[in-house]
């Protein structure tokens, strides 16, 4: 009954292996540590260095520990860099997932639990946009998680395998008891940058485009706490084990916060007036991403704990400090 959770050394990743360990799960963590840290995986785990295309290891690592279940969380993840260096990410997030997919069916695994995005739902506007919408993703970061979710729906129609898809909106926020948080270096995420900015390791934060059709002209997305998010594995890979039938579920809250709003909620929150600049829009973003939040609550009996943006910010805001500290005292 082991679960091997790639990616494990990563932001979700490591708040979705405390919640597995905290549950009493038996957690192997599987990552090659390009953008994670191995003292961000809970020691109750094992941590294993490695990559998810190696399939010699993945298909011993399933074979040593008994693996009935695979959530698979690494991958590379940012949107701009998908646009200059597509084939990074056909070959980290398409391909690496195809030999993951082929070490689990070999290994007889019986459900995979894979790491979408509300990227594969492309131009879909201010209206939420429910798992049913067409799939229309505008840059190669969504194709190369899109083709993954058709290859998992292949393989699960072809071999006794069930899985789940979370499509998430935009995580942020860190674990409420301060254990873990997003830690990469140079990230590209607003509400992180801006909590960096706010603590002084940045000098601002550029707002990327203000003439987007929404109310203030800046991008909308629905930001998601990454504690409900993990949450949300534990119940979906319960659902699974009970019999439960492959489905496709998105993570968000069903509302939206402009670039605007976001980084004035930062300021009152913090207290800090950082400088914002006005910038141009970036490669591959679209103006507004919203979910449908209704299918995720009725299929898994979802109940967000941590809807709220100024709580989540202040979680984020706490998590910076703690690597400030960390970093002052090596
Ligand atoms: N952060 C978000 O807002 C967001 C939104 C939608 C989807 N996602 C997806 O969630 C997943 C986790 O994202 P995150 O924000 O925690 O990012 P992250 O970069 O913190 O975590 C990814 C982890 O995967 C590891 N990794 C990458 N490639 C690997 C490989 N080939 N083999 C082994 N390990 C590898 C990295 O070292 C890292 O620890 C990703 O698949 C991402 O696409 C994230
Ligand atoms: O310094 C910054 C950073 C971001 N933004 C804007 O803020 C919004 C959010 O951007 P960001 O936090 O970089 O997230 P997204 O580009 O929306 O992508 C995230 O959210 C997607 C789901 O919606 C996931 O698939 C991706 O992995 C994840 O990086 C967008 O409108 C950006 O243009 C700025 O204006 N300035």
């Amino acid at each position: 009954m082991s679960v091997l959770v790639t990616g494990g050394a990563g932001y979700i990743g490591s708040h979705t292996v405390l919640r597995l360990c905290d549950a009493g799960q038996d957690v192997v963590v599987l990552d090659n540590l390009t953008t994670g840290f191995d003292w961000a995986v809970d020691p109750r785990a094992e941590f294993v260095q490695g990559d998810v295309a190696d399939g010699a290891l993945t298909r011993s690592l399933i074979a040593s520990h008994g693996i009935s279940a695979i959530i698979h969380f690494a991958g590379s993840i940012i949107v701009p860099e998908s646009v200059a260096d597509p084939l990074k990410y056909y070959r980290n997030n398409t391909s690496a997932s195809r030999s993951l997919i082929e070490a689990a069916v070999e290994g007889g695994v019986s459900h995979f639990i894979f790491s979408s995005t509300a990227a594969v739902y492309g131009m879909s506007g201010l209206e939420p946009v429910g798992e049913d919408a067409a799939l229309a993703p505008v840059s190669p970061y969504g194709r190369s998680k899109l083709m993954t979710e058709m290859m998992l729906a292949d393989v699960a129609a072809a071999h006794p395998l069930t899985y789940g898809v979370l499509r998430y909106f935009n995580v942020a926020g860190a674990d409420p008891r301060g254990r873990t948080g997003q830690s990469t270096a140079g990230a590209t995420h607003l509400i992180k940058v801006a909590a960096e900015a706010a603590l002084g390791k940045r000098e601002k934060v550029a707002v990327f485009g203000d003439d987007f059709p929404t109310p203030d002209g800046t991008g909308v997305r629905d930001y998601i706490h990454v504690t409900d998010l993990a949450d949300a594995h534990a119940l979906l890979l319960e659902h699974l084990r009970d019999g439960g039938a492959s489905t496709t579920l998105n993570c968000g809250y069903g509302k939206g916060a402009s670039v605007r709003q976001v980084l004035e909620a930062v300021r009152r929150v913090s207290g800090v007036e950082f400088t914002i600049e006005q910038g141009p829009r970036r490669a591959g973003d679209p103006a507004a991403i919203v979910a449908r939040a209704d299918r995720i609550r009725e299929t898994l009996g979802w109940v967000p704990a941590h809807d709220d943006l100024d709580a989540i910010i202040a979680s984020a805001l706490r998590w910076e400090q703690h690597l400030s500290q960390r970093n002052r005292h090596g």
